[in-house]
């Protein structure tokens, strides 16, 4: 359950006196998440989500991510809208922590993501690579390729627990992935983060809206469609759904067409991108005291589908 800070009513009180939102009628903790604690908060005058930032993202990119949440609703993309306070300032304090207000999003999450929803959040992704055109902010990427190997090293052993000899593989794997690491391919605003419970879709099952843009960065398109396609098209037996992912792939194209040097370099990027959710589950994995609360992620799930990429896809097939 990620709620690690508890709100009393005098302090959602007080945090709401700088708004123009009337008083709170309802207000609850959200269950889902790992990251920041999530308050769903109902007021006079709407539904809101109260963040409060916890752990990973850092204070000073706050103002990056909540500036880029307001630019991408400005140009009509459904994320949540951050809400100023009567001073105009989105990134606040409660309880001595950074937070913030967004707007609610109507939508649900697909837990078990079929052909048409891949299909769907390609399209929503594709969406927001346009819609983040022109973003004046930069962050880069801090969990990007060159940043692999100085995590891995510090988490080896933890490797070795989870499997007898995985850091020799992963070692391997660093070094190919440092040799063949695609450059100069097309970059803007990416999510870095797009998985199936950060997007909501319509009760027909067409996209509604990309929430958690908390890895936001500024990377190379494909790599984001990577790290998606990662996300949404394995299979609960660990195999890879070509079907899903030619789908998603579809559906991005249907708002932003790849090119040639991009659709040849999403096999080494998938590659890259399961390396990335293998090493950060692998340092959560290690730092989560027995008991917690929040249970962290199998880092084992990202070392089976990095072996699935150490095999190669083929995506498009020859020729294409
Ligand atoms: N703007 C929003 N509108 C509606 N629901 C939201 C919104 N933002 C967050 N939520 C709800 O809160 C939950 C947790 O939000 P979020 O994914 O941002 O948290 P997190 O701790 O950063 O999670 P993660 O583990 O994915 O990094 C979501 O699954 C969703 O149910
Ligand atoms: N999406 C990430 C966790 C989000 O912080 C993972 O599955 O490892």
């Amino acid at each position: 359950m990620a709620v690690y800070t508890d709100i009393t009513d005098d302090e959602l009180a007080a945090f709401l006196s700088d708004y123009d939102l009337g008083q709170a009628v309802a207000f609850k903790g959200i269950a889902e998440g790992v990251e920041n604690s999530n308050f769903l908060l109902e007021t006079e005058s709407g539904r809101f989500i109260l963040t409060v930032y916890e752990r990973r993202a850092k204070p000073e990119d706050l103002p990056y991510f909540l500036d880029l949440l307001t630019w991408l609703a400005d140009r009509g993309y459904p994320s949540a809208k951050p809400i100023a306070d009567r001073a105009g300032a989105t990134l606040k304090t409660i309880r001595g922590k950074p937070a913030a207000l967004v707007e609610f999003l109507p939508g649900l999450s697909a837990r078990r993501p079929t052909v048409a929803h891949c299909r769907e959040a390609g399209e929503g992704l594709a969406w927001l690579h346009l819609a983040g055109e022109g973003y004046p902010a930069r962050r880069a990427n801090d969990l990007g390729q060159p940043h692999w190997a100085p995590l891995f090293a510090k988490h080896r052993k933890a490797a070795d627990g989870l499997k007898p000899g995985l850091s020799a593989t992963i070692d391997k794997d660093l070094a190919e992935l440092a040799l063949s690491w695609p450059r100069g391919l097309p970059t803007g605003v990416i999510h870095a983060d797009y998985f199936p419970d950060n997007v909501f879709f319509k009760p027909d099952g067409k996209f509604a809206a990309a929430i958690d843009f908390y890895f936001a960065c500024d990377d190379a398109f494909a790599y984001d469609i990577a790290v998606t396609l990662n996300a949404w098209c394995f299979e609960a037996d660990g195999s890879f759904n070509i079907t899903a992912a030619r789908a998603l792939v579809a559906g991005y194209e249907r708002r932003r067409p790849l090119s040639p040097t991009e659709r040849d370099a999403i096999p080494i990027l998938a590659r890259g991108a399961a390396m990335r959710f293998f090493l950060t589950r692998l340092a959560d994995w290690g730092a989560t005291p027995a008991g917690a609360l929040v249970k962290p992620k199998d880092p084992l799930e990202y070392e089976r589908k990095l072996a699935v990429h150490r095999e190669g896809l083929s995506l498009f097939g020859t020729g294409a």
